[in-house]
């Protein structure tokens, strides 16, 4: 049987903007109340997708949320139409409308833990929404993207949905964005690596002293539990909190894996070599690459601002492997010329693609952000919602739509717009007829 990893990409939603909400992730704030321009963002991740279906893979796209989030401001108190909730929040609490109306679905990479069958002790393909209790605009997304990820994986046979974590910073789970797999070849059970920020019960354990370490041991350990994997087939590895605090708020900005290539910065890692050691036993006989970025030649401040490490690994149907990297890593002097060399190193990596996804960035998303990986095996591929994955058509589409919905430019004050809140309702009302996702969202039911 065939065994493939998909990569599923969130589609960019109408209300995508700049509002400074993540403390720790350097974009993000640094961007805090510039303009966006939802349209481009859109098409930017669209046309990413689209061209890495072309090279091959199987790409799938994820719906984005229902925002501005009405249901959620008026749990909090907020009253009258949909046009009086708004004003009343901007007015009173102009920070609580911004976390209502993120776009930050986008960033499927935080949607969920996946793990595939073969790693799995019953057999199904396992996803565990993220709880994302670290940030307020984050946290309202797991229960709307359960619904999503059931209506695109949406046969039981096959797949296994849980609820997601208590939502308790004890249990601070940021989904794929801290987990990464190793595997001999996509079919076989393979190592999966959690990486986690700080241990919640242990106050004693090393942590970061500035920002804030999203994803802690406890919830790792428990999405291990859940998708039943066995100690023999995980590794639980800290990351380094000094780099936490220099901007990399996810481990995906300084370490990402693919089948036998664990490719990361020097300062990624606590003990990192007593782990490796322990990921090489689980890991079994055949060979595996550690490729190692040393400070020397890309300094930590350089990979969080191009996102030398929040590039996808990909691998080609003709068996190379191909790096998906954001346009700003050939911006960065040093990032390119590193990007040179290391398809000259006689690693698996052998080709480079460079992508402006620049909307996404300065949020503090890169190409690697945008996407969920699931990998998995033919018959999986086939039970699953193919209304949700790219093709000529799908991307066709979808750019109609994006042109017929979007606006072109977005500022925090337009947020309070109630037109907003009509036209997102219109084009996700549409979008879940072409992708026949059923009534995901709170304004359908
Ligand atoms: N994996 C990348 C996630 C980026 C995301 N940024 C944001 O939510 C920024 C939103 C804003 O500031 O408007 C985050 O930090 O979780």
């Amino acid at each position: 049987m065939k065994h493939f990893e998909a990569n599923f990409d969130g589609l960019v939603g109408p209300t995508h903007n700049y509002a400074g909400l993540s403390y720790g992730n350097v974009a993000s704030l640094n961007n805090a109340a510039a303009a966006s321009n939802p349209k481009a963002a859109a098409k930017q991740g669209l046309l990413k997708a689209k061209s890495v279906a072309d090279l091959g893979l199987v790409q799938g796209i994820l719906a984005p949320q229902e925002r501005p989030d009405l249901h959620t401001l008026r749990r909090i108190g907020f009253t009258g139409s949909d046009a009086e909730v708004l004003s009343k929040a901007a007015k009173s609490a102009p920070a609580l409308l911004k976390a209502c109306c993120s776009a930050s679905s986008m960033w499927t990479a935080n949607a969920a833990t996946v793990s595939p069958s073969a790693d799995t002790l019953d057999g199904k393909l396992h996803f565990t929404p993220a709880n994302l209790v670290d940030k307020l605009h984050r946290s309202i997304e797991p229960n709307t993207t359960s619904n999503i990820l059931k209506a695109t994986f949406n046969d039981s046979r096959y797949f296994k949905h849980h609820q997601h974590l208590p939502e308790h910073s004890s249990f601070g789970d940021e989904g794929a964005a801290n987990h990464t797999r190793l595997c001999s070849a996509y079919g076989h059970a393979g190592v999966e690596l959690f990486v986690y920020g700080q241990e919640a019960t242990n106050p004693s354990a090393p942590k970061p002293h500035k920002f804030p370490a999203r994803q802690t041991l406890e919830a790792s350990q428990a999405i291990a539990r859940l998708h039943q994997l066995n100690d023999e087939g995980t590794v639980f590895i800290q990351q380094n909190p000094d780099v936490i605090d220099q901007g990399v708020f996810h481990n995906d900005v300084i370490a990402v894996g693919n089948q036998n290539v664990l490719f990361y910065h020097e300062q990624a890692f606590l003990n990192t070599q007593a782990k490796f050691a322990e990921i090489k036993r689980k890991f079994g006989e055949s060979p595996i690459h550690f490729i190692e970025v040393p400070t020397a030649k890309v300094a930590i401040q350089d990979a969080v601002k191009s996102y030398l490490f929040n590039t996808q690994v990909i691998t080609l149907p003709s068996g190379e492997m191909a790096i998906i990297a954001p346009t700003n890593c050939q911006e960065n002097p040093a990032v390119h010329a590193y990007l040179n060399e290391l398809i000259t190193l006689g690693t698996p990596i052998k080709q480079v693609h460079y992508f402006d996804v620049k909307q996404s960035m300065q949020n503090g998303g890169g190409p690697a952000c945008l996407r969920l990986r699931v990998a998995m095996n033919q018959n999986e591929a086939a039970a699953l919602n193919q209304n949700t994955i790219m093709n000529d058509a799908l991307f066709t589409r979808l750019n109609l739509w994006v042109d017929k919905h979007y606006r072109d430019r977005l500022s925090v004050a337009d947020l309070a717009d109630p037109q907003l809140v009509i036209e997102s309702r219109t084009a996700l009302d549409e979008l879940t007829q072409i992708m026949k996702l059923g009534s995901v969202y709170q304004f359908q039911q």
